[in-house]
């Protein structure tokens, strides 16, 4: 039995609260259901993925990269995903560029629906919604041509409204390639070659690149992932001010956990599902000064589940289960396995 003066409610639904403070309570999720009536999940989000599953089979051996994954990510959002190496990272951007299908869920991208998109929506989904930065600055720029023609391509490749050629628009392709590598810091690199860039500047194109349609939302695998720290740093700064100037939503998976000082929301994946989420903001103090406020929370599911970090359950050696006590304004977790619990209800 629970001791104390404060009203409880425990997970197993027995309530000895006072009857104010039981009001109360009821109250409180009397407005909660209410919340979750009013608004369907993700309503707001440009990219909704709602308890996603892939499970890939090869030799008779399942794995499921993904568990029943949520992430909402709201339009002019720069949002990072960090993971462990196998958490499920690429398969979730490969399902989100289109390459790729889940095995149960939803995923829904400036209103596509991932899972029933046809062979012609899916393939205007990637010309016109989605840019993408690749990991290997190879995949992301053809050798042969110059930077300013590598950002013009998309352009050429997208099309009219019916996806016809337009041809004499030459010169307002190179002039929106030209902008676009002026706001990255390359416009100097314009008539050059990958082949003469440092890989850092190859990613800044490759953003222009990923940019170049005005799509809704750019995907970046990796795209630090070759370069030492400080050429990250300005690849980052680049993906920064394009989402601060263009308003683009943009997602970068990587497995650097120093991300979480480049952007201001990181959403980490364990296991194949979200785990923790990192939100980080500039706050002006009294004198005047700006310092920087990060904090950490832990994401919970659509059926309500979180994970409990290792750092927490280790020290009170949690294990299996849990006692969830409900307060007034949070909710208690305590080892289920104390000693004395089982004496301490018998004698009550
Ligand atoms: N095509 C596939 N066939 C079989 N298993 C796969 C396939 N793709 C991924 N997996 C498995 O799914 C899990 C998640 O892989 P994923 O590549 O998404 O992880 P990640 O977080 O991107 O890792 P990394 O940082 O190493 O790229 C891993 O166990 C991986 O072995």
């Amino acid at each position: 039995m629970t001791t104390g003066t404060d009203p409880v409610r425990t997970a197993g639904g027995a309530s000895e609260a006072r009857p104010a403070a039981r009001a109360g309570l009821t109250d409180l999720e009397r407005r909660a259901a209410e919340a979750a009536r009013e608004r369907p999940y993700g309503e707001d989000a440009l990219i909704v993925c709602d308890r996603l599953v892939r499970i890939f089979s090869t030799d008779g051996v399942e794995v499921q990269a993904l568990q029943g994954l949520d992430l909402l990510v709201r339009e002019g959002e720069l949002t990072a995903l960090v993971g462990a190496s196998g958490s499920g990272k690429s398969t979730l951007l490969n399902i989100l560029a289109g390459l790729d299908t889940p095995s149960a869920g939803s995923a829904t991208v400036a209103g596509y629906d991932l899972l029933s998109m046809n062979a012609k929506s899916r393939l205007r989904y990637r010309r016109e919604t989605v840019g993408f930065i690749w990991q290997r600055t190879s995949r992301n720029l053809l050798p042969y041509l110059t930077a300013a023609q590598n950002v013009a391509l998309p352009m050429r490749l997208r099309g009219g409204p019916n996806g016809e050629r337009r041809w004499g628009r030459g010169r307002a392709e190179r002039a929106r390639a030209l902008e676009l590598l002026d706001l990255l810091g390359m416009a100097d690199a314009r008539d050059r070659r990958p082949a003469q860039l440092s890989g850092g500047e190859q990613q800044r194109v490759a953003i222009a690149v990923a940019l170049a349609n005005n799509p809704s939302v750019v995907l970046a695998d990796e795209p630090t992932g070759e370069l030492d720290t400080a050429t990250a740093e300005q690849v980052f700064a680049a993906l920064r001010r394009a989402n601060s100037e263009l308003g683009t939503t943009i997602l970068v998976v990587t497995h650097d956990d120093g991300v979480s000082s480049q952007v201001s929301r990181t959403v980490s994946i364990r296991d194949g599902r979200t785990s923790t989420e990192t939100l980080r903001r500039t706050e002006r103090g009294e004198g005047g000064g700006e310092s920087t406020v990060s904090r950490e929370y832990t994401t919970i599911d659509r059926s309500g589940r979180l994970q409990l970090p290792p750092e927490f359950t280790e020290p009170l050696s949690i294990r299996d289960r849990v006692l969830l006590e409900l307060r007034p304004d949070h909710i208690e977790v305590r080892p289920g396995d104390e000693a004395g619990a089982e004496t301490e209800d018998e004698g009550s």
